[in-house]
């Protein structure tokens, strides 16, 4: 059986782990210009200043996708290069640049897919408060105008957040993201509430706007399970999806917070200082989400953590989701388990734990549109006599689509899958070194593009709609 004829598969970047370019144009300096440059924090100190230089390769790299058979692109903009002070004068050049893109992925048909917000904040915002701060949600509904206004004639599908819990968890509570504060639980659930708002209030203007495309938001995927049936586990795990899940995808989709969570916030003093027009603006807007996106890798295996957790030490590495680590509150920690498969950054491989979580998704949320707009395997690449033989990319990929495809089958609302990444790219967190991509670039030959092993194997699933899957 093929994937249905209207499946999108597609494959995804983002724009400071692509772009370069990052004082070019008119483009104002954002957070990660700043914050990768300060010892320590990124891998090696690699930041984004050249990156891939997709900015000036672009057309090049948007060529090869076409000669993969990619049928959607899902790229994000750069919110400095549209409004350089975060929400000032809009830049013309970055409307400019934007348009080629879009323009080039629509001469190969290739659909463009947009995200808004992938952690890349313009400085001007971050230095004062960022997402603790209102105006920076006040700013993203300006800029999520002008790029409606600008694009959305050729773009009609739109994401407004990527993965919230990781610029607020990693800038709020480890640290290990601008603006680099730790264990602020107040900052951490304040930021949260304020791009969950931005992004009500960004779909009410889209909607308004009457352009007949889709628009929704995207977050980690992470489903909790018990490591066994003992009781305490059994409630850990529940904690767990409730802070990590229901927490994300309840105000989106219900537009209200769960309450096993809104409870405990009040009792520890972590409740957002929300007004009741901005939960007024959740409760309306709710219903007009086209779409969640699910950026899926792993599950956590969870118990329940016994041991006292004194305000705790973070660092980089406690900070890649590798399982070990007790929850920010404590009340749990995840395992390492020994029957479990996991990659060389130690994420469990586990499409089974997909399926279920689409489930538990669908059981919540009722038949949601969906599109996994991230899945992937970081690996450092085998190259031998000169290819990128990188097999286990193949195999994970594999694995997931088979179980996508069952979770068609089963009734869940799928629409599409998009690899993370189409191309090798800057990770936030490990610089060159954890590869994602179906395209290999050279760091030490002039950052030369090659084709993988998976290039030709993502074509050949394309091509035949994953047939043999
Ligand atoms: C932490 C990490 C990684 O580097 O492995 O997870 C997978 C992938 O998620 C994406 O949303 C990030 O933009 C991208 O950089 C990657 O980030």
């Amino acid at each position: 059986m093929k994937f249905p004829h209207d499946f999108l598969f597609g494959a995804a970047s983002a724009s400071y782990q692509i772009e370069g370019a990052w004082n070019e144009d008119g483009k104002g300096l954002t957070n990660w210009d700043v914050f990768s440059k300060i010892p320590g924090k990124t891998y090696m100190g690699t930041n984004g200043d050249v990156a891939i230089d997709h900015y000036h390769r672009y057309k090049e790299d948007i060529k090869l996708m076409a000669e993969m058979g990619l049928e959607s692109y899902r790229f994000s903009i750069s919110w400095a290069r549209i409004l350089p002070t975060g929400d000032g004068e809009v830049n013309d050049k970055g409307l400019e640049f934007y348009n080629n893109v879009i323009n080039e992925c629509l001469k190969y048909g290739i659909v463009p897919f947009i995200t808004l917000y992938h952690w890349d904040l313009p400085i001007t915002l971050e230095e004062d408060g960022g997402w603790t701060n209102k105006r920076t949600a006040e700013a993203f509904i300006k800029y999520a105008e002008v790029c409606f206004r600008a694009f959305g004639d050729r773009v009609k599908h739109w994401i407004t957040f990527n993965e919230t819990v990781m610029f607020c968890g990693l800038g709020y509570l480890k640290g290990a993201h601008p603006p680099g504060i730790q264990n602020d639980e107040n900052k951490y659930f304040q930021a949260t509430h304020y791009v969950f708002y931005a992004h009500a209030k960004a779909v009410e203007v889209y909607k308004e706007m009457n352009h007949y495309g889709e628009i929704g938001i995207t977050h980690v995927f992470l489903p909790a399970f018990s490591v066994n049936d003992h009781r305490e586990n059994v409630v850990a795990a529940r904690h767990a999806n409730e802070y990590e899940t229901f927490w994300y995808y309840d105000p989106i989709l219900k537009g209200e917070y769960p309450s096993y969570v809104v409870e405990q916030l009040e009792e520890k003093g972590w409740t957002p200082s929300w007004t009741e027009e901005e939960l007024a603006t959740l409760k309306r807007n709710a219903g007009k989400n086209d779409f969640i996106g699910l950026n899926y890798y792993q599950p956590i295996r969870v118990e329940k953590n016994n041991k006292a957790v004194s305000s705790m030490e973070h660092s980089r590495e406690t900070s890649t989701l590798a399982p070990g680590n007790p929850s920010f509150d404590g009340f749990y920690r995840t395992v390492k388990m020994e029957d479990k498969t996991y990659t060389k950054w130690g994420w469990e491989i586990s499409p089974q734990g997909f399926l279920d979580g689409l489930h538990m998704l669908k059981e919540r949320y009722g038949d949601i549109k969906m599109y996994v707009t991230e899945n992937g395997l970081g690996d450092e690449d085998p190259i031998i006599d000169g290819e990128i033989v990188d097999v286990p990319r193949i195999k994970y990929i594999e694995e997931h689509l088979k179980v996508i495809k069952r979770a068609i089958k089963e009734g869940i609302h799928l629409k599409g899958y998009y690899a993370w990444s189409v191309i090798d790219l800057l990770s936030w967190l490990n610089g060159y070194k954890k590869q994602y991509g179906f395209i290999y670039v050279d760091q030490q030959n002039n950052l030369n593009r090659k084709k993988k092993l998976s290039f030709h194997w993502y074509k050949h699933i394309i091509e035949t709609r994953g047939e043999e899957l």
